[in-house]
């Protein structure tokens, strides 16, 4: 699915990604400590950062100069930090804006209401109302409207209570089930690696460890993080 190889990038004269290379696989975890690189490596996936070297495949196709809007078209989605949602509109317009205009739209509103039962319960709610764990899910909902073959995810717990933590761990191993691969960001390492088939750590924008998922790794990765 989505592969990055050896890649150089960075804001300006800034370089902020030296030689990263991340593996393919169904749910692979970035994890990092602040500032190590690990948003500037989803923008680079997604598109909004080009590299200065090096490449990203996706579905075996080089796509590494293609603009963010032909990767979504193609199967990707981006859910930044920060449970972004339009404050001011329902839960409910909230996915209709994404779904609006698509074939089976009013479906795939209601599977994601099925997926994320707080979303149905509170469809008439402002977004600007709902709990952050609440809007983070309608943040994962409206990107999973565009039916993605990969969800980028930056940071889908931080901030949010830990019940909410655990349904969205639920629903990345759910949506892996679904034969949809997801790129995670994550600060909580038990949480990621649990979910992830393959994991990377970044440390000041270097590839410090690669390795497979599973909260056996949980140990080696703190380690390779020092804490
Ligand atoms: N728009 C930008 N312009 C210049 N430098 C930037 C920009 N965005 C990020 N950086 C720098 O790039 C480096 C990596 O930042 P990035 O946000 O990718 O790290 P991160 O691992 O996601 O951190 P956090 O966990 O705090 O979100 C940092 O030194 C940061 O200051």
């Amino acid at each position: 699915m989505l592969e990055i190889t050896d890649i150089e990038a960075g804001y300006g004269r800034t370089r902020v990604l030296h030689g990263v290379t991340v593996p393919a696989g169904k749910v692979v975890a970035v994890l990092g400590h602040n500032g190590a690189g690990k948003t500037t490596l989803l923008r680079l996936a997604i598109g909004l950062l080009k590299p200065t070297k090096g490449r990203v495949l996706f579905d075996g196709e080089d796509i590494s100069s293609l603009a963010p809007n032909k990767r979504v078209a193609r199967g990707m989605a981006y859910v930044p930090q920060g449970q972004q949602a339009f404050g001011q509109l329902t839960t409910l317009e909230n996915l209709q804006l994404v779904a609006d205009g698509r074939r089976r739209g009013k479906a795939l509103i209601e599977a994601q209401m099925a997926r994320f039962p707080a979303l149905e319960k509170f469809a008439t709610r402002k977004a600007g109302l709902l709990s952050g764990g609440q809007r983070q899910q309608l943040a994962i909902a409206r990107a999973l409207i565009t039916e993605p073959k990969l969800l980028i995810l930056d940071e889908p717990t931080e901030g949010i209570q830990p019940t909410i933590v655990a349904e969205i761990e639920q629903t990345i191993m759910q949506l892996a089930g679904e034969g949809i691969h997801v790129l995670l960001v994550e600060q909580h390492i038990g949480f990621a690696l649990e979910a992830a088939e393959r994991y990377v750590v970044l440390a000041s924008g270097f590839v410090t460890q690669t390795g497979d998922g599973g909260l056996a790794a949980a140990s080696t990765v703190r380690a390779a993080m020092a804490i």
